[in-house]
């Protein structure tokens, strides 16, 4: 009997979710899920389900990174006497950590030595978000020594992006020395859509072809083609693509020269063991929605009639329906279905009837009426009957992902 501790450090929560599986080839089943939300909007706001039991948005004091959140979830988890598989951090056997970038991993690995060091390298080329998923594996090092740590990768997904779609067009020889291609992101959560749709579609995963928009804090494009990433809108790292939160996503490279003469400067959030220029910390923390409305909360802007969120409204669906004409380029038509899944692809239904509105010429269409039901189902089509291509909101989980994986490995051992 395994006790799976799923953690997701995402760039504004860290979602927490336990999980009980035993040896037969069932899924893991859920035993609790915790998440400290807001983080880059204080104060932090504490949420949890067991069962029947459950605590909403509840404000915590003195949780004001990630792993301080991991910390506070942990206590939680031990202290709840209602979850009597885990009386105390012994009874952890596995934690799973959501690490975004994995360079050139193309699966999950047990954390050990040597593997957290090579992860500490590439924090280099993902500063703003492997630095805090490190801190919570070297926590849950210290504070779970009876658990197995594996990462598991948003990158690893999107090892089989094609050499002409991943290439930068720079000297090979510098992109080969310093690893500087396209990797690709949010794979842990495209892996549990594209299994998800194939099995609401009952077709097999190696035929269904889709194009899914994870749109969260951070929001990304992915050409799913027979099962497999084709293209994604991240890049070397998550600030390519489509703007986020905090972050600009793509922008002309020579705007930050223009922007601030000090681009190339370390930033004050650079520490001796961390190093974050000025322009990456203007593009990934002080951009988005943040810089053009105040708020990082998309809901707040798809409600307000303020111009500065209409403006930023508006700058997501043109984006956004760009990625999905190239992607359905790409495909060469052959889609099953465009899935909306994150926070915002899945509560956002304003959004997603702009987004629908503006490629009907592609062959897509709405239910308007199932489109504005709060969505419970893993996967709900709220495509209109008859139109040429489905469309579908998928309820992503990434720590459920992890578990699976876990689960699996564990079963063919
Ligand atoms: N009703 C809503 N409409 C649009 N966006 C929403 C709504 N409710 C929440 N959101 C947005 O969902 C986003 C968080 O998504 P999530 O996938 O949980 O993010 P993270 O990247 O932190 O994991 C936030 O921007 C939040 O404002
Ligand atoms: C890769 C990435 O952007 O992750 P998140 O959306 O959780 O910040
Ligand atoms: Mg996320």
């Amino acid at each position: 009997m395994a006790i799976i501790l799923s953690i997701n450090s995402g760039s504004s929560s860290v979602k927490v979710s336990i999980y009980q599986s035993s040896t037969q080839s069932q899924p893991p089943k859920q035993l609790a899920d915790a998440q400290i939300n807001g983080l880059t909007a204080p104060p932090a706001k504490f949420t949890y389900e067991r069962g029947t039991e459950r605590v909403k948005n509840q404000e915590v004091k003195d949780v004001s990174s990630n792993e301080d959140a991991c910390e506070y979830i942990l206590d939680h988890l031990v202290k709840d006497e209602g979850l009597s598989e885990i009386p105390s951090r012994d009874d952890i056997t596995h934690a799973c950590h959501r690490v975004v970038h994995g360079g050139d991993y193309p699966d999950a690995h047990v954390i050990d030595q040597e593997t957290y060091h090579h992860l500490e390298d590439l924090t280099d080329l993902a500063p703003l978000h492997n630095s805090s998923a490190l801190a919570i594996v070297k926590a849950c090092m210290k504070a779970l020594p009876k658990a197995k740590n594996i990462a598991y990768f948003d990158t690893s997904f999107h090892a089989t992006i094609p050499e002409a779609i991943r290439t930068y067009p720079i000297e090979p020889s510098i992109a080969k020395k310093n690893k500087l291609r396209k990797y690709g992101f949010h794979g842990i959560s495209y892996a549990f859509i594209i299994k998800s749709v194939a099995e609401y579609l009952k077709k097999a995963e190696s035929k269904t072809s889709i194009i899914a928009l994870h749109l969260g804090s951070g929001a990304s494009a992915c050409a799913i083609k027979n099962g497999k990433s084709l293209d994604n809108s991240m890049g070397l790292t998550p600030l390519a693509g489509l703007p986020g939160a905090t972050r600009s996503g793509d922008v002309d490279p020579s705007l930050i020269f223009h922007f601030t003469h000090d681009a190339g400067k370390p930033s004050r959030s650079s520490t001796k063991d961390l190093h974050i220029s000025t322009a990456e910390e203007i593009l990934n923390k002080k951009s988005g929605w943040k810089a053009l409305t105040g708020t990082t909360d998309f809901g707040k802007i798809s409600s307000s009639q303020d111009p500065a969120c209409k403006l930023a409204f508006d700058i997501l669906v043109d984006r956004i329906t760009g990625f999905i004409g190239s992607y359905y380029v790409k495909l060469e038509g052959q889609v099953d279905a465009l899935v909306f899944a994150g926070g915002i692809g899945e509560k956002g239904a304003l959004l997603r009837t702009e987004i629908v509105e503006k490629i009907r010429c592609l062959g897509f269409e709405l239910d308007q009426q199932t489109n504005n039901n709060i969505i419970e189902d893993v996967v709900r089509n709220i495509g209109q009957d008859g139109a040429r291509h489905r469309t579908l909101v998928c309820q992503t989980d990434e720590q459920f992902e992890m578990a699976r994986q876990c689960a699996v490995d564990l079963q063919s051992k």
